[in-house]
Order: C-alpha cells, then structure tokens, then sequence
C-alpha cells in the first residue's frame, strides 16, 4: 500500500488521503484523512464508515468502486484499489456510473460511455464486466445497462449498446426480435379465475405440433420471405425463458392511461415472450461463423445483409406472437380481442435524427449513423411497454416517458425483471428445495404452469429471476416510465411432451 507520511491528524503518521465521489452525482465529493493507526485494522471498514459519515448514507448501504467502476467489495480488494490519493466512488446501493477505462490500442473506447440504471435492483459483477468489455469494442460509443442486467453467454442482457460506423449481430444474440405482446381476449376474468377452470384448460392446451393454419399467405400479406422454419417453427413458443401466459389485472394504477387502452379487470389478457426461433439463430451462426463476437462495418456489404436479415427475422417474430396468441386462445374457445402491446427487444435500429448523443457527454463529437443494439431492452418510442416479471410474479404494464428518455437511458427500458440465478444454479437449488418437481406446476400466487420438461421447470423458476417490483421501481424513479397496470398471470404454458398428453 502506498503510504503518506504526515497526512495524519498529528503530523508524524502515516495515513491516507482519498478524495470519495458520490457515484449519482459526480460533483458531490469530498476528502478523507485515515490516520496511520486506522489503517492497522481492516481497512474496507474504514473507509466504509468514513463515506458513510461524510456522506450521510447508511453504513449498511455503501457501496464502494475504483475509478473503473469495480466494486471494492473485500479486504483484498480494498488493499488494492485504496492507495494514497485514490479517488473512490460512493453509492448508497445503486451501482456505478463511470466511464469505462479506455482499453490499450482501442482508440474508440475513450470516447464509449457507460452508464447502469439500478438504484435497487441486483446488478452483479460478471454482468457489469461484460457491459464494459461491449464499451470497449471498436465503434461502440455508449452501453447503458437496465436495472434487468445480467450476464449472458457473452454479451449483457438487458442492455442498449449505441455503435458508430459498426454493426454487432453478437450484442443483439440469436433470437434476432424476441419481444412481449399482450392481446385482450373475450374470456373473462370471473369465469377464469376458478380453480377448475385451470386446471382444464391446463391439462388441455398444446402448442408444440406445427400450427396448421394458412401461414403463406399470413407472411406474404407482411412481406415476409418463406423459409426453412415456417412449417415447423411458426407458432411454437420455443425453449428458454418463452413462454404464453394468460394474465388479468391485478391492479390498476394509472385510471386514464388504463382507460386510454380499455384495460379492464373484467378481461383476460395473454401474454406471449417468443422470437425468431431456429431462424434467427441460422442469422447470427452464418456472422460468427466468420467474424465470431466481432463487429462489421456498418458500410460494409455483409452489414447491409446482416441487416436485411434482421429485419425480416424481426417481422418473422412477430407474426410467431401473434398465431401463438391467437392459438392459445383458440384452444380456450374463445379469441383475441384486441392487440395492446408487441415490441421487441432483441434488435438494432438506426437512431433517429432526434435521438442523438449530444446529451451523452461523449468525449468526441460523433458525426453520422448511430445504431443501437438492444439485448433485452425495451423501447420507448412504441408506446406501453409490458414488462414480465416471472411465472409466479406480477408483470409490469408501464408507459415510457419520452422526454425523459434520452441517450442516458439507451432510449430503452428493462425488457423483464432479469435472471437472478444462472440456469445451473436455478436447477440445483430448485431440486434440493423442490424434490418434487410437480409442486412446481402451481405458483404461490396460484396460477397454473404448464411445463413437462423437470429441468426446464426448475431453471425458471420464480427464485431464478430479480425482483420486478424493484426493477420497475428503479425505472420510475429515474423518470423512464409510469405503471399503468400490475398484470398477474393465471396460466403459464412453457412446453408439453405432446407424447406424454396423447396417451
Ligand atoms: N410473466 C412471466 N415472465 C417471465 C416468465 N419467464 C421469464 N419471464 C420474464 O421475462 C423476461 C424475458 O427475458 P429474455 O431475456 O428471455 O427475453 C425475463 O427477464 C423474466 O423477467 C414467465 O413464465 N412468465
Ligand atoms: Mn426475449
């Protein structure tokens, strides 16, 4: 540790000096002086209870970081980052707002900003790590991550990364236009919510056979090409966290917007998370093929394709929500109603001209294009966005406020509450506390789950995902949203051994 001679009280010890910054607001800081004798102990809780005084924050709220924005989180750490003179950033919870340390040899990276939305939500290391490796990457000028961070296979979810002159089929992933649509449908919510009822139309429902419907002339009408996947995949929800949902109003909080949309507690609504399936996926396998998780000049011919691809992948997706909706609730006797909300949340756009990076406090002026890759990011310019939380938690119907949705929010909001828990984890925790998988078709909110695969059920569980309440709240007091409406689900179908359901 590089000691101060005579920065002590009395003159003669050695101590430190350490100027401490409030991570929210970077103009708030102010000095600190350990003496010699303090530092003897454990030097973490010193300067913890030091910025907890000066800065008037609960002892048991500070959060410490070094200027890259790592977290001081152990004595070893501490005896590391906390030198004479450091600069250390001081939150009451939330996490860091810095730039991102410029990588050696990668110019560009100086000018990327990184900015987390999280003043509650659990935002973990590996997560942060990779939002600040995407900072660095050629191109890259801004990644902000939602309060919905977590870590990928490589790249974040929950995240809006803006690029310059360069495109990356990596930081949207494979399910190129996954997204939520929320459609009214003519069940209603009395007649539905009855145990009995449930319990049918869960052992009834079946979305794993090919859709028989007349899908040619349904992609021909939206100016879709046919491919590959169309027979099998149109209308299959798909493995992972995708799910169906059926949803009523649990409470409504914004009267007018609820009105403005006919959102009623009479209804049953559904709710349908699904992408692009094997199709999005031969998209970015043919690009990391041959650049792996790196970038394509956005002038370039293969980023034209790459991007001509996307988008028919994207309007794919939502045509696959939209039978899955329309299946669903067919199988229910009943119909869809009204469409409300379909947004995606795995995509890249062009930033419109109003959407710039003037307010971003860029070091460098960027002139010309700037696309914005979404990982797990919900736009703000579409109208009400329907964030899910878990099968067994309430999902968030909110209305983005656009003025306040600038490049310090990505132009986006979280797109879920965000996995909690690896899947690894998820089913090892899940076994050793549900030996019985099947009491897992059942959530303490009591809604039903149609799920025949074990691990599947384990992996996404209620516990495997944050706290939605929390990460909606995060959001509203950042100014991004308001509720209009709490949704909570009464029927999840995840898959059915169609094998299993015919005997
Ligand atoms: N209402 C439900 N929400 C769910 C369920 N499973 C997951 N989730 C939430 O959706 C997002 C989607 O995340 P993505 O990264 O796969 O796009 C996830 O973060 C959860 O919050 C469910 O069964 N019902
Ligand atoms: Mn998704």
């Amino acid at each position: 540790m590089d000691e101060i001679k005579g920065d002590g009280d009395d003159g003669t010890s050695k101590g430190l000096r350490l100027t401490l910054v409030r991570n929210v607001r970077h103009t708030d800081s102010c000095l600190v002086l350990l003496k010699g004798n303090d530092l003897e102990g454990n030097l973490l809780k010193q300067v913890r209870q030091a910025a907890a005084n000066k800065m008037r924050i609960r002892l048991s709220q500070v959060r410490l970081f070094d200027t890259s924005g790592k977290e001081i989180q152990n004595e070893a750490d501490a005896r590391a980052s906390v030198v004479n003179r450091a600069t250390l950033f001081v939150s009451s919870g939330e996490l860091c707002i810095v730039k991102a340390a410029p990588s050696a040899g990668n110019k560009r990276a100086a000018a990327s900003k990184v900015v987390i939305i999280a003043n509650e939500s659990l935002v973990e290391g590996p997560a942060i790590d990779q939002l600040n490796h995407a900072a660095g990457l050629p191109g890259v000028v801004l990644a902000v991550g939602l309060p919905d961070l977590h870590a990928g296979a490589s790249c974040p979810i929950g995240a809006a990364i803006a690029t310059h002159r360069m495109i990356y089929p990596s930081l949207v992933g494979s399910d190129i236009g996954c997204g939520i649509l929320l459609a009214e449908t003519s069940l209603t919510s009395s007649s539905a919510c009855k145990p009995r009822t449930l319990d049918r139309w869960a052992d009834s429902v079946q979305l794993e056979d090919p859709w028989d419907g007349d899908y040619s002339s349904m992609l021909e009408k939206a100016g879709i090409k046919p491919t590959q996947f169309d027979r099998e995949s149109l209308g299959t929800v798909g493995r992972g966290n995708h799910f169906a949902e059926l949803q009523v109003v649990e409470r409504i909080e914004d009267e007018d917007a609820a009105a403005a949309l006919g959102l009623t507690e009479r209804n049953v609504y559904v709710c349908v998370h699904s992408g692009s399936r094997g199709y999005g996926e031969s998209i970015l396998h043919t690009y990391s093929k041959q650049y792996g998780g790196a970038g394509i000049h956005l002038e370039s011919e293969e980023a034209q394709c790459y991007l001509e691809a996307h988008d028919e992948a994207c309007k794919w997706a939502k045509i696959n929500r939209h039978i899955i909706a329309t299946r669903l609730v067919d199988q229910l006797n009943a119909e869809c109603t009204r469409f409300l909300v379909d947004i995606s949340h795995n995509n890249v756009v062009k930033l419109s001209e109003d959407q710039n990076l003037k307010d971003a406090g860029l070091d460098e002026v960027v002139e010309g294009e700037v696309y914005l890759h979404r990982k797990g990011a919900a736009p703000t310019d579409q109208g009400p966005v329907l964030i899910p939380g878990s099968r067994g938690a309430f999902s968030y119907l909110v209305l983005p406020n656009p003025p306040n949705s600038t490049s310090k929010s990505g132009w986006s909001l979280a797109h879920g509450a965000g996995r909690r828990l690896a899947r690894n984890a998820a089913r090892v925790g899940g076994k050793a506390q549900h030996p019985d998988a099947k009491e897992l078709l059942i959530t303490d909110l009591l809604s039903r789950v149609v799920c025949d695969d074990k691990g599947l059920l384990y992996e996404e569980r209620p516990e495997a995902y944050k706290d939605a309440a929390c990460v909606i709240s995060d959001l509203v007091e950042n100014g991004l949203c308001r509720t209009i409406a709490v949704m909570k689900p009464i029927l999840t179908y995840k898959m059915r051994d169609i094998y299993d359901h015919r005997k």
